[in-house]
């Protein structure tokens, strides 16, 4: 969840950053009826952007500044078609999350703050509004792969109807020493959630990344018959989900702070 940084506008300070120019493409410029929408969804730093980084770029730049939520819109070749792709980078579901009881009765919830509120709404918007999921876990974190139940339930939720395209994504394969997540509990996890399990490494593999990802849009592709996302639910239009407003996120924050200042106030 987060995102190359032009270097131009950065200090001295924070010169490791790389700019990568992804290039967008004019939202009318869809190639109708071949609209393929996907979602990266995990826990913090398994590495979504650096995936979502390199199956548009073919680069790994290592370091990304905190990001925004970022959709990326590419014309891809699938099957010998052009597709008109948008990926959707997901904000902080990565926060001091607590992902609730797991085992019993999974559900996501972020802090109650309006900051964390604020991230919930914005992650619920983009799994209403894509046809596909990429649920990513590091192989060198149990507890990121421990995510991946709870948040598919939370998908499952959204849309409970029929198939839902998804891949499981086990990435940082290049870390094997650190390895917490042995593959055989990654393919069994994805053969669960009734899809393909890949692992990868951002950091040292294109072609894995890349077939990741297409193969989860030739799903999408598969599953929306030929037509796009609002024919498959039954017409439910979902706006496009935005970016957040830093802005207006910190004029919430402040405000849930000053009104909890407040409170403590009185009640001294
Ligand atoms: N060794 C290794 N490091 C990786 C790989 N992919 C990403 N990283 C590193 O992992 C860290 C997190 O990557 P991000 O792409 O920012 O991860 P994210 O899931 O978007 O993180 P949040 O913004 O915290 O949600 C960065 O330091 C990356 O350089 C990989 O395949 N191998």
């Amino acid at each position: 969840m987060r995102l190359p940084v032009d270097p131009t506008t950065m200090n001295s300070g924070s010169s490791n950053f790389l700019l990568v120019p992804i290039q967008e493409y004019p939202v009318l410029d869809c190639v109708p009826n071949k609209n393929v929408k996907i979602v990266v969804l995990g826990a913090s730093n398994v590495g979504k952007t650096a995936l979502i980084v390199r199956f548009l770029t073919k680069r790994f730049i290592g370091d990304y500044e905190a990001n925004t939520g970022a959709l990326y819109s590419r014309k891809i070749n699938l099957d010998g078609e052009q597709v008109s792709l948008q990926v959707q980078d997901t904000p902080c579901v990565s926060l001091q999350g607590v992902w609730c009881h797991l085992e019993h009765s999974p559900c996501i919830s972020l802090q109650d703050d309006a900051e964390g509120l604020y991230c919930q709404e914005q992650i619920n918007r983009s799994i209403y509004w894509a046809d596909g999921y990429v649920l990513v876990f590091s192989i060198t974190d149990h507890s990121s792969y421990r995510t991946i139940q709870p948040l598919y339930q939370h998908v499952r939720r959204i849309h409970p109807a029929g198939n839902i395209p998804v891949i499981l994504v086990g990435n940082k394969s290049d870390l094997l020493r650190a390895r917490q997540v042995p593959a055989d509990e990654g393919e069994t996890l994805a053969a669960s959630l009734g899809g393909a399990y890949f692992e990868v490494s951002a950091r040292e593999n294109h072609e894995g990344v890349h077939s990741a990802f297409l193969h989860l849009c030739g799903e999408v592709s598969r599953a929306l018959g030929g037509g796009n996302g609002e024919k498959r639910r039954g017409g439910l239009h979902l706006a496009r989900p935005k970016s957040p407003n830093m802005q207006e996120l910190k004029r919430r924050f402040r405000q849930v702070l000053s009104s909890k200042g407040k409170s403590s106030a009185t009640t001294l």
